[in-house]
């Protein structure tokens, strides 16, 4: 073998994804793929069975979103979201996961109280649900925040371009396009990277300014909407898999039609039922 495929299948062991090791990933693990130079796929997950279902597939960072307000629980955006139905939903994903990092949403009002609210619910979901790391929204808006979860021991990812829970303020738009609003996303980034934050989620901001971000930093970027330039992309699942019902932002790419697939099944089973085609001898005790 020589040098270099030597170094290739080393490193490839221990490539976030596709990598051979079945431990838990840690951030350490996540700032070495950034110095490898590698790109790595993150999805959403809210479950302990489809966690489980990615894991298996090799996703080595999963979030267990805010957006499960939209996606599970039938709200119109993700500001109702408790810290009751994320530690739920997060202690069920991180059952369902051996190797993935587990990454828990502050939702809306668990931190922005202040640097001692965020983190007695960042300490909650560690504690409760056992998440590897959280994630809040805000650059230089909520760097007490990172500052005194990160010093606390909990790793923390800032979101920043598009952030949900001030829809009521900013909308569902693109950030970042003014000239000014660029380089507050550069400063908010840079911040958020000083105060100990250990990877950055740019949403819904011009490709240019997301691939800057990435180069300016020493930790890595998920994009979501901010183009190929980035250190990794996040999606959220159902959109992904196409189970999302009604419209899905146009940043989605959709790698199957789960809503079909179920509803079908399901028109498959009432027809047989109805029909008297099911339950067969197979299906019955006697
Ligand atoms: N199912 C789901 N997918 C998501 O990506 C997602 C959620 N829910 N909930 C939380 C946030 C909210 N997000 C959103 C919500 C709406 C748009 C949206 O309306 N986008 C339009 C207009 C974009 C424009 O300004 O041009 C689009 O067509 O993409 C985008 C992201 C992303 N997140
Ligand atoms: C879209 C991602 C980044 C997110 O914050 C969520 O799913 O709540
Ligand atoms: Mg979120």
């Amino acid at each position: 073998m020589t040098l270099q495929a030597a170094q290739k299948s080393a490193d490839s062991s221990k490539a976030l994804y596709g990598g051979k090791g079945t431990r838990r990933i840690t951030v350490h693990d996540i700032a070495a793929a950034k110095e490898r130079g590698e790109k790595w796929p993150m999805l959403t997950a809210y479950d302990a069975m489809t966690a489980s279902v990615f894991d298996e597939a090799g996703i080595p960072v999963m979030l267990v979103g805010d957006s499960m307000g939209n996606t599970h629980l039938g709200y119109e955006t993700t500001v109702p979201v408790t810290m009751d139905e994320m530690t739920l939903l997060s202690a069920a994903v991180v059952r369902g996961t051996r190797r993935a990092l587990i990454i828990g949403d502050l939702p809306f009002g668990s931190y922005q109280e202040g640097p001692v609210q965020a983190l007695r619910n960042a300490t909650r979901l560690v504690k409760e649900a056992g998440v590897g790391a959280v994630k809040l929204e805000g650059g230089e808006r909520s760097l007490p925040q990172t500052e005194l979860i990160v010093q606390a021991g909990i790793p923390v990812v800032s979101h920043l371009g598009l952030t949900p829970q001030s829809v009521n303020t900013m909308g569902y738009r693109v950030q970042g396009r003014s000239d000014e609003a660029a380089h507050q996303l550069l400063k908010d980034a840079k911040a958020a990277q000083d105060a100990g934050a250990f990877a950055v989620v740019l949403e819904m901001v011009p490709a240019e300014l997301a691939a800057e971000v990435t180069r300016s930093l020493h930790i890595p970027t998920v994009g979501i909407g901010a183009g190929a330039g980035t250190d990794a992309q996040v999606l959220v699942w159902t959109d992904m898999a196409g189970l999302t019902g009604g419209k899905v932002p146009r940043f989605t790419k959709q790698y199957a039609n789960l809503r079909q697939t179920l509803g079908d099944a399901a028109k498959a089973f009432a027809e047989d039922v109805a029909g008297g085609a099911f339950p067969q001898e197979e299906h019955t005790f006697h």
